[in-house]
């Protein structure tokens, strides 16, 4: 198998179909138009209230390194299909485009961009696969974190789960993912390394099982670590466990720090009081109790509400791979394209309306009440207007009009930031602390309706008058096209 290519990129990481529709806009010389796509989804995952958007850092670096390479151009002269004139063509693309983005850790929602891409077509095309194969992943990795963390509160949140994640790369950006939803650790060395994520874990039952004894593992384990967070269900919790973690604490005094136990399996409320008592029957007051064993949001209310004795929390699978809800299904779609030098509107027509795409270029905003200091809602309005001069704003729900509220009294914000200006970086990407504290801060401006992890109310996102009329003119275009 030939997999291993010194030069390997990934522009070639779309679709064939990019390729060859890239193929057809050069040879009918429509390549360099410029054209404008957005990136959205349609549905909230999870139930949620919000999501996080993460995966600006890595588009970025996708769109600058943006280029195919010798083994590349091989590769398609090899399927046969494509012209040498195109292939030479490839050989020099770069991205020369101009991106708008809400910056990571954005509280974001169905139904409006995420990000903009005015780019020439050829190059807006050829990117769609591997931007939504970014945002996808990591913003519904970042959103499943943000809501377990919810329910977890101020407790310690740890991401186990680079074990039982779809691949190496999924794990590692995953695990970023979980940072900026609020997970303050990784078991991910690599993660650690390479973000300066936190790294943290305790230790498995396989030492305990290789030392054949668990109170011989505890200690040579702790001989060669000062804080320590023994395992304790391999044998018996309660009866094995807990005692001999205990007896080795007691022996190593202060040569360690008896940080905690762990437990992995069985009734976890129950053992987890039980364990609490042991512990402080034992002096070890501030020894903390560590669970993990398939956790998400909604066992983790469960243990709560049994009023378990927990304070840090191991997550593994149920949170890398997004187990209950394992795609966000972000689309980028066309909202115009350039004729004679101007952008003229594009949309996609659909039997169900919330398909219908909303053409022509827009702003995406937020407005928050001066009073409250709350979000109100999210307001999509043509480029060309000036929603912040308006001293009332009409919100109403774009598919039921007649749902309509008026806001006054407001502090209206554009949530797009620009990222790239004609080919060049123009954002600085922050440090990822700054992201999650962003989330965090971020999540203060909404009401508690909003986030609850059930049934949450719905946040409105509303297009503006001008943004709605422009939509309808366009459906009735193309309508009359076909009557
Ligand atoms: N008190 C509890 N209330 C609700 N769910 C619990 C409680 N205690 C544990 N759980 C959850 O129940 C599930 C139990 O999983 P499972 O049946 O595989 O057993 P286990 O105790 O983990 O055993 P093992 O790991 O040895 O297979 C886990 O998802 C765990 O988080
Ligand atoms: O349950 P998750 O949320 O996926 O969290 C990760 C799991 O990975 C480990 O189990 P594993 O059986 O792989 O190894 P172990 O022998 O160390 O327990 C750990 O004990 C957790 O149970
Ligand atoms: O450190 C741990 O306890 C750990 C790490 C990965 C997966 N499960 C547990």
């Amino acid at each position: 198998m030939k997999y291993r290519h010194p030069d390997d990129g990934l522009a070639l990481h779309t679709d064939y179909y990019q390729i060859n529709m890239a193929q057809a806009y050069w040879e009918d010389n429509i390549h360099e138009k410029k054209a404008v796509f957005e990136v959205f989804f349609r549905k909230l995952p999870f139930g949620n209230g919000y999501a996080v958007f993460a995966g600006l850092e890595r588009v970025v670096q996708y769109l600058e390194n943006f280029r195919f390479t010798e083994s590349d151009i091989e590769y398609l002269r090899e399927l046969g299909e494509f012209s040498e004139g195109f292939l030479n063509y490839l050989k020099g693309l770069r991205f020369t485009g101009t991106v708008r983005s809400m910056r990571e850790g954005e509280i974001v929602f169905a139904g409006e961009p995420i990000m903009r891409i005015e780019a020439p077509l050829i190059q807006a095309q050829i990117i769609e696969t591997a931007i939504l194969n970014i945002i996808n992943y990591q913003t519904l990795i970042a959103t499943k974190a943000s809501r377990i963390k919810q329910v977890i509160g101020d407790e310690l949140a740890m991401e186990f789960g680079t074990r039982r994640a779809q691949e190496l790369d999924a794990a590692i950006w995953g695990t970023r993912a979980a940072y900026i939803g609020g997970f303050e650790a990784t078991s991910n060395v690599r993660a650690g390394k390479l973000f300066g994520i936190p790294v943290a874990g305790t230790h498995s039952h396989s030492m305990v099982q290789a030392y054949r004894d668990e109170y011989e593992a505890f200690r040579s384990y702790a001989l060669r670590n000062k804080n320590c967070v023994f395992l304790v269900d391999t044998y018996d919790t309660l009866k094995s466990g807990i005692p001999n973690a205990i007896r080795v604490a007691k022996e190593f005094g202060d040569k360690i720090n008896f940080v905690g136990i762990r437990l992995d399996s069985g009734d976890l409320a129950y053992l987890s009081k039980e364990a609490r008592k042991m512990l402080d029957e034992a002096g070890f007051h501030k020894t903390k109790i560590y669970a993990s064993s398939d956790l998400d949001e909604y066992t983790i209310l469960h243990l709560k509400s049994q009023g378990a004795k927990i304070d840090a929390w191991g997550i593994g699978t149920k949170l890398i791979t997004a187990y209950d809800q394992p795609a966000l299904g972000a689309v980028y779609k066309m909202a115009a394209i350039e004729e004679d030098g101007k952008f003229v509107d594009t949309i996609k027509i659909s039997s169900n309306p919330e398909k219908v795409t909303t053409p022509g270029l827009k702003k995406v905003y937020r407005i928050i009440s001066k009073t409250t200091k709350k979000a109100v809602g999210d307001y999509i309005a043509m480029e060309w207007e000036r929603p912040e001069k308006e001293k009332t704003l009409k919100l109403f729900h774009p598919t039921h009009t007649y749902i309509c509220k008026y806001v006054s009294n407001f502090e209206i914000y554009d949530l797009h930031h620009e990222i790239f200006k004609d080919g060049k970086l123009v954002y600085s990407l922050p440090p990822l602390k700054e992201i999650q504290n962003f989330v965090k801060s971020n999540l203060q401006m909404f009401w508690e309706e909003y986030k609850r992890s059930l049934n949450p109310e719905h946040y409105p996102v509303d297009l503006s008058q001008a943004c709605w009329d422009n939509r309808m003119n366009n459906i009735k275009k193309i309508k009359q096209q076909f009557s």
